[in-house]
């Protein structure tokens, strides 16, 4: 008998069977294509390749940076020359290494979001040496976390309110003498001795003159022999940096003991690492990285906070309508403290102005001109993400069962920029620089407007403080430092800068007046001051 319910299921059955062949050809079929495109796709598509001139194998344009190191324009000349020439992204070879600058937000933030990840740091050897294996500089991933956390207490907002009212009374008194006696004097010069002193004060407690002077000669031939050839030999940078080194190990160690042994007591940075004593080793940091990370943030705090506080000078006499807003300010905050009071901390919150004005400094001033790194691996920098660079995510897309979601990533994947192509060992580095003077970011950025800062910034547009896991430690204390000195300097002087030229240190990695910016203080008068 004819059951016409068991044909029906029999056809069913037979084109089901037929549908799902059908459906495993169009699938391997698909997957043909797709892994025939992956075949050709990488190769044809990279990243673009980054303009520039690697030269001769190793010298490559060496000489043409040192020729912008020696020369009084300084060396970011070298990276300006290359951007006219080549455009925004330009590679260049230096000493054997590939050196590209990253110009813009999107590559700043790819590397900062990756740091440790996709990048690192690299010193040169002296460097390394000079600051100890220690040093949060050069310690790996897993140690410098735990590190960083360690160090950073010290430098919290409540420990930088201990060092405001010191680092005034030694700044009120050090002004003093220079008005005193009437002669023209050096900001740089007095900056690095005044951030010297601040910095040793706070971390171990060193106010001794002579002592002072020991360290801060012994710390210049350490930073003098940073960039020097690793030759241990009498005679060379490198052997004085590494005697000097020595000798600043040796006073620190000595400072520990006396701390351990009850002759000293303090508190500053070392005492708040000395508490620790007691706690399990991962909770402290042992005495050989304590002594390298307070050579280390001498040498990271001393030099960079001068320079700032050279260039606010600079920037504020050239622009007269600033100087007299920030002075009105400071007049203000001097009028509602008694007499003689000295700087709180609090006292810094109300210098809304003033802090606008210490970060047009850092923005036009970038005493950290590019924060260097190494690429880890092969990678893109500034494209878009791309979805189908990896064999798994291929793999992926064909075990999916979505067809549009397919076409739709290999469109995006083939249309959308992919960035620019950076080869594992290159040198990377952020240019600041670049970033803080892009016009499309800061309409006109060769002017200082304090002003701007009314608004909101765009993420990674200012950095001047680097971002993510290596942001600088001592944020806090250069701030301070620097908004003490122009609260002093304008509710205290006028001046006037007796050496206008504009010309560069020579050999120097921070960019600094080789004049050193030479002012003469000339007191406020009474009225001046009492006026409300
Ligand atoms: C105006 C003054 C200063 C500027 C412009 C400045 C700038 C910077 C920048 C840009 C970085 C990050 C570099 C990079 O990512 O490669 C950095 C790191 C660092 N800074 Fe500063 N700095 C200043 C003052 C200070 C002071 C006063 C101290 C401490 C006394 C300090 C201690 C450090 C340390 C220890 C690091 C390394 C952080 C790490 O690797 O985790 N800096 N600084």
């Amino acid at each position: 008998m004819w059951n016409m319910k068991e044909d029906v299921h029999q056809i069913l059955i037979n084109n089901m069977n037929d549908y799902a062949g059908a459906s495993v050809v169009i699938a391997v079929g698909l997957a043909a294509v797709l892994v025939m495109i992956f075949q050709w796709y990488p190769k044809g598509r990279k990243g673009s390749e980054i303009p520039g001139k690697l030269g001769l194998p190793f010298l490559g344009e060496t000489f043409a940076f040192l020729a912008a190191v020696n020369s009084t324009r300084g060396c970011y000349d070298f990276v300006r020359l290359r951007r006219l020439r080549y455009g925004k992204w330009f590679k260049t070879r230096i000493l054997g290494k590939t050196h590209v600058y990253v110009p813009s937000v999107e590559g700043a933030k790819t590397v900062f979001a990756n740091d440790f990840v996709m990048f690192n740091k690299r010193y040169l050897k002296s460097m390394g040496d000079m600051v100890g294996k220690n040093s949060l500089l050069c310690v790996p991933k897993e140690i410098h976390g735990r590190m960083r956390h360690l160090l950073a207490d010290p430098f919290s907002m409540n420990s930088v309110s201990k060092f405001v009212p010191k680092f005034d009374r030694e700044l009120s008194e050090r002004l003093k003498r220079l008005e005193n006696s009437g002669k023209s004097f050096r900001v740089l010069e007095f900056s690095m001795k005044a951030a010297f002193d601040g910095i040793c004060d706070m971390l171990i407690s060193i106010t001794d003159a002579s002592t002072l002077d020991q360290l801060e000669h012994d710390i210049t031939c350490v930073t003098d022999a940073m960039l020097s050839f690793p030759l241990m030999i009498p005679g060379t940078g490198y052997y004085r940096g590494m005697k000097a080194r020595e000798r600043l190990i040796d006073t620190f160690k000595a400072k520990i003991t006396k701390r351990r042994n009850g002759e000293e007591v303090s508190d500053d940075f070392l005492q708040s690492m000395l508490q620790r004593d007691s706690y399990p080793p991962n909770e402290k940091l042992d005495d050989e990285e304590i002594v390298d990370n307070l050579l280390t943030l001498i040498i990271a705090g001393q030099s960079t906070t001068a320079a700032a506080i050279m260039w606010c000078v600079k920037f504020l006499d050239e622009n007269k309508q600033a100087q007299d807003k920030l002075r009105e300010e400071q007049l203000q905050i001097l009028r509602n403290k008694p007499a003689g009071a000295l700087l709180k901390y609090d006292d810094l919150m109300s210098m809304s102005y003033g802090s606008k004005v210490v970060k047009e400094t850092l923005r036009m001033s970038n005493v950290l001109l590019w924060y260097p790194r190494v690429a880890l691996d092969n990678c893109t920098i500034e494209g878009k993400f791309r979805l189908l660079n990896q064999p798994k995510n291929v793999a992926l897309f064909l075990l999916s069962d979505c067809s549009l979601l397919w076409i739709t990533c290999l469109a995006l994947d083939m249309f959308v920029p992919a960035g620019y192509e950076i080869k594992k060992g290159w040198n990377v580095n952020i240019d600041a620089t670049q970033i803080h003077y892009d016009p499309n970011t800061y309409k006109d950025p060769m002017r200082f407007n304090p002003s701007r800062f009314d608004e909101m910034q765009k993420p990674y547009s200012y950095i001047p403080f680097g971002l993510g896991p290596r942001t600088c430690l001592g944020i806090n204390m250069a701030k301070a430092t620097m908004l003490v000195f122009l609260h002093r300097l304008t509710s205290g002087y006028t001046w006037t800068v007796d050496d206008e030229d504009l010309s560069l240190e020579r050999k120097a990695h921070i960019p600094r007046l080789r004049s050193g910016c030479p002012i003469t203080l000339t007191r406020l008068d009474d009225t001046s001051i009492t006026n409300s």
